[in-house]
């Protein structure tokens, strides 16, 4: 490429710094000199308004008749262009030609030519009777498929719509709102952007990223397709000026922006027509999805704007549609009302199940290198071999992110010091904790600014960027950091692993550690330079990078089809932000891996962030059930995601998951453990009916402690139990932990009112059916499965004279002082020593009162 002087330079960099892919940059200053806007212009429309004609012969377009109409003009049938479409046709007019000039329309001065513009084509009555289309079974319908699917193979390559694509765009067709439910990455994006190639009428898409909109847009202009975002990311003014006169075929809009400019949106339906409104990632309406954004709540605005009833040049409402790929039946509810969508709204329903993604549940501690070397161990070796193939490795964390990587190594040896299993058998833990935690225990330094539910959109500018799929450069041989050409082609190279991690020093430490042991590996996540993680996008897409380890924000719209695995190493806070991102993996269709690596033996802990009572609770219930995924040995994994998200599996299964290929574990009786454990919680509740009854009779307690603590908790009961049967001294609590959790899911307890930020079941009291099936000594065997907490729990047998000791020691006068002054003393967090003077880890794991295991 020719060296640019240093003024094109400044533009690149200003361009590089909007996001975008720095040879499209540029390749744009060359095309246009060195304005910005206009370079912006050029990359998003395709072409530059005064060197169209120049740009579109090098390019290889057609000049294009103008589309753009003048005067107001009356919005009619969505099907009101075929009838002029049908005319072009019969005259020997292709209608992809027809439509594709006029949409590839680039105006040199939008007022004037607005007003030189003849009036479009699509603005005729309609030929086909809506009734027609509405049936789905007439000629008509299936003529427009047919022009769609000409548009299809035209503009993206693509040979025919799936049934849901086709099932959606009738509806719109019959001008009705539309829930379009389908799995990740099913192709909803083409359900709004047929729309506006068919009628020539401007798709407004309302987006929750910045960035999400940007790629889209660079995708769209790929595909020839003009469109713009608007946003306090779109720094050019003028563009939204445009954008209202109807210059772009499809504008991507955060939802405050859409608000703002309702007037100024009502002036282009009268114009030119909107023929859609289309609300991506709808799940973020809803107070009771993962992804909750506020201002996606005041969408309501839009049914209640743009109908026929407030707007008397409109015949008909504009549509809206609503598009997710993880919304529970609640969500779905709540997205229909929150968005007030019309009465006679259709719900477009396809299974979100992916028949090529197998997923796997694997037991680790997730922390520390040595569990890196362990889990990553088959992923370095893939990739190792790969690389002894394809040659040198990238340096792909910048400088900036290794100095961050420093102190996240540091950091990371505090894990070890607080990270012992010990953590829960705490005696204040065991016993009832009021929900004092507010998160700051955790460092929020490193958590991702995504989990802030009260966040503004723009500020997820850079959080996740998807820049486009270079077809370009694909196949090209694409200079290393060391100059070197690096040849990692398809052939070679099967497609890259995506690393989830909860917090952001997680991301950095395990990109260093992958990369120290020689993988082409690198971090992602918001805090880190926006240089770096434009580099990180543009060489993912390149296949240079062979793992990216993210946070969450490298998540939604995330559209590489070859993404062979991905990895989540630590819990996610719900099954919906899990599938959204495994959803990454297999968009080619082809076989893919997704694996949670989840320290079973612990309960996850909901991340710090600014909650209401209510969405804390919502909170808990989507990591609560995430967890129970985690721990389900039973049953099809597949089964339960799809399940989750309310679609009906009934017996089938997707033999590709840990449970299917290697079966469930034997069945256990636990009639006797399940018996006790009930007739144990029952006697303390029948106990404690009474008012008057306190701690102190159970010698855990005193008035003080009261205050702390209202009522005993299951390791409580674990250790009455223990104190009283010897036979069950041995049984691990995290196979009582795991024995409750089904107790409770078969309704023979209930969890009280533990809402803090572990998922564990933690205050139980009995049900009405425990107590007709587990309160006597019932000899009749009770089978289940063991879960996985169980299952890890026999793997690691430990005696438990220790807990006995510790159960026992009560009794003692002075034990009991020493263990209630302890316990009265606020748990300060130890200051952090030195790395010198570190103990070894096997010291810390001792408690005062227990005698060591
Ligand atoms: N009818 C079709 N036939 C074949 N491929 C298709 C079809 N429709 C869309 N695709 C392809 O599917 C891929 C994914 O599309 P898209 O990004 O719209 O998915 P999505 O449903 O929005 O996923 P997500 O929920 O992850 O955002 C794209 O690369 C697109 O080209
Ligand atoms: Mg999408």
């Amino acid at each position: 490429m020719d060296k640019l002087d240093s003024s094109s330079d400044e533009v690149v960099m200003k361009l590089v710094e909007m996001g975008f892919e720095k040879l499209v940059a540029m390749e744009a200053v060359k095309a246009v000199g060195n304005s910005c806007d206009d370079a912006v212009e050029y990359v998003l429309k395709g072409h530059h308004k005064s060197g169209t004609s120049k740009i579109n012969k090098a390019l290889g377009r057609r000049a294009m008749p103008s589309s753009f109409s003048s005067g107001p003009m009356r919005q009619s049938s969505l099907l009101d262009h075929f009838k002029s479409v049908d005319r072009n046709s019969k005259k020997g007019h292709s209608f992809d030609a027809t439509v594709a000039d006029s949409q590839l329309e680039t105006l040199s001065d939008p007022s004037e030519e607005l007003r030189k513009s003849s009036p479009p084509v699509f603005f005729e009555s309609s030929c086909f009777p809506d009734t027609q289309l509405s049936n789905g079974c007439s000629e008509a319908s299936s003529t427009w498929e047919k022009r769609v699917n000409s548009i299809l193979r035209i503009r993206f390559g693509i040979s025919s719509l799936k049934s849901f694509q086709r099932e959606a765009l009738s509806t719109w067709f019959a001008h009705k709102d539309c829930l379009v439910l389908a799995a990740t990455g099913s192709g909803k994006s083409l359900c709004f952007q047929i729309p506006a190639l068919l009628t020539g009428k401007v798709v407004v898409v309302i987006s929750p990223l910045i960035s999400l909109m940007h790629d889209q847009c660079l995708k769209l202009s790929m595909h020839k397709i003009s469109a713009c975002f608007l946003g306090s990311g779109q720094l050019d003014n003028r563009i939204e000026q445009k954008a209202m006169q109807g210059m772009y075929q499809i504008i991507y809009v955060c939802p405050e922006t859409v608000v703002r400019l309702i007037k100024p949106l009502q002036r282009l339906a009268q114009t030119h027509g909107i023929a859609l409104f289309a609300i991506d990632e709808a799940h973020c309406v809803s107070k009771w999805g993962h992804d909750f954004r506020p201002q996606y709540r005041r969408l309501s605005v839009l049914r209640e704007n743009f109908c026929a009833s407030k707007l008397e040049f409109l015949e008909y409402d504009v549509p809206i549609m609503a598009l997710t790929a993880t919304a529970t039946s609640h969500v779905q509810e709540d997205i229909l009302e929150s968005l007030h969508l019309s009465k006679e709204t259709k719900t477009v329903l396809t299974s979100f199940f992916r028949p090529n993604l197998q997923f796997s549940v694997k037991h680790s501690r997730t922390k520390s290198s040595a569990s890196y070397a362990k889990d990553f161990q088959n992923l370095i070796d893939f990739y190792s071999e790969k690389r002894k193939a394809t040659g040198k490795k990238l340096a792909v964390i910048s400088r900036e992110s290794e100095e961050q990587t420093d102190s996240g190594y540091h950091d990371a040896e505090n894990i070890h010091e607080t990270d012992s299993d010990d953590d829960e058998e705490d005696p204040e833990n065991s016993l009832a904790k009021p929900n004092s935690s507010n998160g700051k225990e955790m460092s929020e330094d490193y958590l991702e600014d995504e989990t802030n539910i009260s966040q503004r959109v723009d500020d997820w500018d850079v959080a996740c960027g998807e820049f486009c799929e270079m077809s370009v450069l694909s196949g090209k041989q694409i200079p290393d950091a060391s100059g070197h050409e690096n040849s990692l082609q398809e052939k070679d190279f099967e497609g890259p692993t995506i690393i989830y991690v909860p917090t952001r020093k997680e991301s950095v430490n395990i990109a260093k550690y992958l990369y120290g042991v020689g993988l082409k590996a690198a971090a992602y996540n918001a805090s880190l330079p926006k240089k770096h993680l434009r580099q990180v996008h543009q060489e993912f897409h390149e296949n240079k990078l062979q793992v990216v380890v993210a946070t969450i924000a490298f998540g939604m719209g995330i559209d590489k089809k070859n993404v062979r695995k991905i990895i989540h190493y630590g819990w996610p806070q719900s099954l919906e932000a899990y599938y959204q991102e495994a959803g990454r993996a297999g968009r080619d269709g082809e076989l893919a891996e997704c694996v949670l690596y989840a320290n079973l033996s612990r309960v996850p802990t909901l991340l710090p962030s600014h909650r209401s009572k209510e969405q804390t609770e919502q909170a808990y219930k989507m990591l609560s059930d995430c967890f129970r995924y985690g721990m389900n040995t039973s049953q099809c994994r597949a089964k339960i995601l799809v399940e989750y998200f309310g679609e009906d599996f009934s017996s089938k299964k997707c033999n590709l998951c840990d449970v299917c290929t290697e079966g469930p574990p034997e069945q256990v009786n636990v009639r006797e453990e399940a018996n006790l454990l009930f007739q144990v919680i029952t006697a303390f509740h029948v106990e404690n009916s009474s008012e008057h009854t306190s701690y102190e009779d159970y010698g855990l307690g005193n008035s003080e402690q009261k205050k702390l603590s209202h009522k005993p908790n299951l390791l409580f009961f674990i250790s009455r139990i223990r104190e009283q049967s010897q036979k069950f001294m041995e049984i691990d609590r995290l196979w009582w932990k795991g024995l409750a959790r089904i107790m409770e899911a078969e309704g023979y307890i209930k969890e009280m009112d533990n809402k803090g930020r572990r998922v564990e079941i933690a205050y139980i009291e009995p049900t009405e059916k425990g107590k007709k099936q587990l309160d006597f000594q019932e000899d009749k065997p009770l089978y289940v499965y063991p879960e996985a907490d169980m299952l890890v729990s026999l793997r690691q047998r430990r005696t438990y004279s220790g807990f006995s000791d510790w159960g026992k020691g009560w009794a003692d006068p002075e034990i009991r002082r020493q263990r209630l002054e302890a316990m009265k003393r606020p748990r300060e967090r130890r200051p952090r020593r030195e790395r010198s003077q570190q103990r070894p880890l096997k010291l810390q794991k001792k408690i005062p009162w227990r005698s060591k295991e």
